[in-house]
C-alpha cells in the first residue's frame, strides 16, 4: 500500500515537472515566433551571477552608500541605452531610450501596467486609489478626481502664502547664520498640501521639532500626523528595496504610524460626510479636495484612500524639486542673480509684501524662472526611476541588436525601468556638459518630445503637474530671493540621501 502512494506520488511529480516543461517550451516557441515576427534582436546584455544576487547586492551598497541613481546610470554607457540583466530572482530590462519610454508610457499603454509590487507594498498605507491601482480601478480614479484640478482649485495663492510666512519665520534672525531648508520644505509641502486636501492643515511648521525626513525612530510618545506619514514612508523604502519580497518588513512601528495617519484622515472623512459635526466651517467659497470628492461618493474608505495617494504623490516631489532648486542656486549665484533681477524686473516690490500680488500667469511668464525650474527637474527629476510590467507579449521599438535600432522583445509579465535621471542627462540629447546646471539650455530648444519627463507622459501622466508645485516655489523664490534672506542656504547631504530614498520609492 505504502508503495504504491509512494509511486503514485512520484508519478504525479513527474507528470507535473512534464507539463510546466512543455508549457515553457510551448510558451518559448511561442515568443519566438512572435519575436521574429516584429524583427525582434535581443539587447545589451547586464552580465549578472546566479538569480542576480551581485546585481542586488551592487544596488543595496550602492543604496547605502546614496549613490543608487548614478549606479544604475553608469550601465548605460556599457550595455547601451537600453540593455537586459537579472536582478534579484527577476530579470529587468532598463531603458533610457525616449521611443521606448513613449511605447510604456502611451502608444503601447495597454500593453503594460505598473507590476504587482506598487499596489501591495504601498497598501497598508495607501490602500486602492489613483497611485496604486490599474486597470478599471485607475480609469475610474482618474475619471472621478481629473476635475479637481483645475485652475482654479490649485492655485489659491494666499493659502500658500501664509505656509511660505510660517517657513521664513523658522528662518534665523543673524546675517551669516546658516539654515537647513529641506526639512522646511518637507513641512511646507505638507502644511499646504493638508490645506488643500482636507480643508485644515496639520501645520508642521508651526511645531517645536522639525522630523521631515521620515527617520524610523524609537520612543514611547505617539507620533504626530508629520512624523507617522514620514516614518510609513520610510519603511515603504525599505521594503522596495526587498523587491518581491517587501512584505517580510512589516514592524508594529509601521502598523502603528499606518493606523495614526488613517485616523487623522479619517476624521475628516467623517467630517466631510457629516458637515454638521465640523467644529469650524470653511471660509465661503475656499476649495477642500476631500468635501469636492465627497459629493460624489459616499464611501469613507474610497475617500480617505485617494486623499492619502494624492498626499504621497505631491508632497516629497514638490518638496524635491524645492530642496534641489535652492541647492543649486546656492551653488550657482550668477543664476541665482540673474532669477532674482528678473524677478523683481518683472514684479517690484510687488513680491515684497507691499499688498500687490502678482498672478498666476505672470508668476508663469518669468522665462527664466522655467529654464530653472526645468534644468532643476532634468537634474533631479522629483520621481527618478520608474518602471512597468507587460501584461502581454509586446514590442520596443528601440535597443535590439549590436547598433541598439532594431525593436526588442518584451514578453509578458516582463518588468521594464526607465530612468529619468539618465534619460536627462545624455550627452546626444542635452549636449557635452549634460550634467551641469545651465538654464540658459533651455533658450536652444532641448528637451523635446520624449527627451524631458520629470511629469511622465501618456494617459497617467501627473495630475498636479501645472499648479501646487509650481505655484509654492514661485512664492518662496519670490520670499527667498529677497536680499535680507540671502543667508538661507545650505548645501546638506541629507537632502541627497531622501533623494535617493524617493527614487528607490518609485522604482515600484
Ligand atoms: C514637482 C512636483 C511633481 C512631480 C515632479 C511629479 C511627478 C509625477 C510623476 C512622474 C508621476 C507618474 C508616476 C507614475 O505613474 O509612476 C506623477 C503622478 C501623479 N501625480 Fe505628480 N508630481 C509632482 C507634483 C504633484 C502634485 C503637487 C500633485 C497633487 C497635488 C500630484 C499628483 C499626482 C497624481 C494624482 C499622480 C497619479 C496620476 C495617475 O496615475 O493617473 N503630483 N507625478
Amino acid at each position: 500500500m505504502e508503495l504504491a502512494v509512494k509511486s503514485f506520488l512520484l508519478l504525479a511529480t513527474a507528470l507535473y515537472l512534464l507539463l510546466k516543461l512543455t508549457a515553457y517550451l510551448l510558451i518559448a516557441h511561442q515568443n519566438r515566433i512572435f519575436a521574429k515576427s516584429h524583427n525582434c534582436l535581443p539587447p545589451g546584455r547586464l552580465p549578472s551571477s546566479f538569480l542576480g544576487l551581485s546585481n542586488w547586492v551592487r544596488l543595496t551598497r550602492a543604496a547605502k552608500r546614496g549613490d543608487i541613481l548614478d549606479h544604475i546610470v553608469s550601465r548605460f554607457p556599457i550595455y547601451g541605452n537600453t540593455w537586459k540583466g537579472r536582478i534579484l530572482f527577476g530579470t529587468s530590462i532598463g531603458t533610457i531610450e525616449p521611443e521606448n519610454i513613449k511605447a510604456i508610457l502611451a502608444t503601447s499603454f495597454k500593453d503594460f501596467d505598473l507590476g504587482p509590487q506598487r499596489h501591495d507594498n504601498f497598501y497598508p498605507l495607501l490602500g486602492d486609489g489613483i497611485f496604486t491601482l490599474d486597470g478599471a480601478g485607475w480609469e475610474h480614479s482618474r475619471a472621478n478626481l481629473r476635475p479637481q484640478f483645475s485652475r482654479e482649485q490649485v492655485s489659491d495663492v494666499e493659502a500658500l502664502e501664509l505656509h511660505v510666512q510660517r517657513l521664513m519665520n523658522r528662518l534665523p534672525e543673524g546675517d551669516g547664520e546658516v539654515a537647513d531648508l529641506q526639512p522646511l520644505f518637507y513641512c511646507l509641502t505638507l502644511d499646504s498640501a493638508t490645506e488643500f486636501l482636507l480643508g485644515e492643515s496639520v501645520d508642521s511648521l508651526l511645531s517645536p521639532e522639525l522630523n521631515p525626513t521620515g527617520a524610523a525612530r524609537g520612543g514611547k510618545e505617539e507620533m504626530s500626523f508629520a512624523q507617522a506619514f514620514n516614518v510609513s514612508q520610510a519603511y515603504l523604502v525599505q521594503r522596495s528595496r526587498l523587491r518581491e519580497l517587501y512584505w517580510i518588513i512589516n514592524p508594529k512601528r509601521f502598523r502603528d504610524a499606518n493606523a495614526i495617519v488613517h485616523r487623522l484622515i479619517d476624521r475628516y472623512v467623517d467630517m466631510a460626510l457629516h458637515p454638521e459635526k465640523r467644529a469650524r466651517k470653511a471660509p465661503e467659497g475656499k476649495y477642500v479636495f476631500l468635501d469636492a470628492i465627497a459629493a460624489e461618493t459616499k464611501d469613507p474608505k474610497y475617500l480617505r484612500d485617494q486623499t492619502l495617494n494624492i498626499l504621497l504623490a505631491g508632497r516629497d516631489t514638490t518638496a524635491g524639486l524645492l530642496g534641489f532648486t535652492f541647492w543649486l542656486l546656492a551653488r550657482h549665484p550668477h543664476v541665482y542673480q540673474k532669477l532674482r533681477e528678473e524677478i523683481l524686473s518683472a514684479f517690484g516690490t510687488g513680491l515684497n509684501n507691499e499688498g500687490k500680488r502678482p498672478s498666476f500667469s505672470a508668476l508663469k511668464n518669468v522665462t527664466y524662472l522655467r529654464y530653472v525650474l526645468n534644468e532643476t527637474l532634468r537634474l533631479y527629476p522629483s520621481v527618478p526611476l520608474n518602471g512597468r510590467t507587460a501584461v502581454r507579449n509586446t514590442v520596443l521599438p528601440r535597443g535590439g541588436g549590436e547598433d541598439g535600432l532594431s525593436p526588442v522583445f518584451i514578453p509578458k509579465g516582463q518588468r521594464v525601468d526607465y530612468t529619468c535621471y539618465g534619460l536627462h542627462r545624455r550627452k546626444d540629447l542635452y549636449g557635452e556638459d549634460a550634467d551641469a546646471f545651465r538654464p540658459e539650455r533651455w533658450e536652444e530648444g532641448v528637451g523635446r518630445g520624449w527627451e524631458f519627463l520629470p511629469f511622465n507622459g501618456g494617459p497617467r501622466i501627473c495630475l498636479g503637474r501645472m499648479f501646487p508645485h509650481l505655484l509654492v516655489i514661485v512664492v518662496a523664490v519670490g520670499r527667498l530671493l529677497t536680499p535680507s534672506v540671502n543667508r538661507a542656504i545650505r548645501p546638506d547631504r541629507s537632502l541627497l540621501h531622501s533623494y535617493q530614498d524617493l527614487a528607490e520609492i518609485c522604482e515600484d
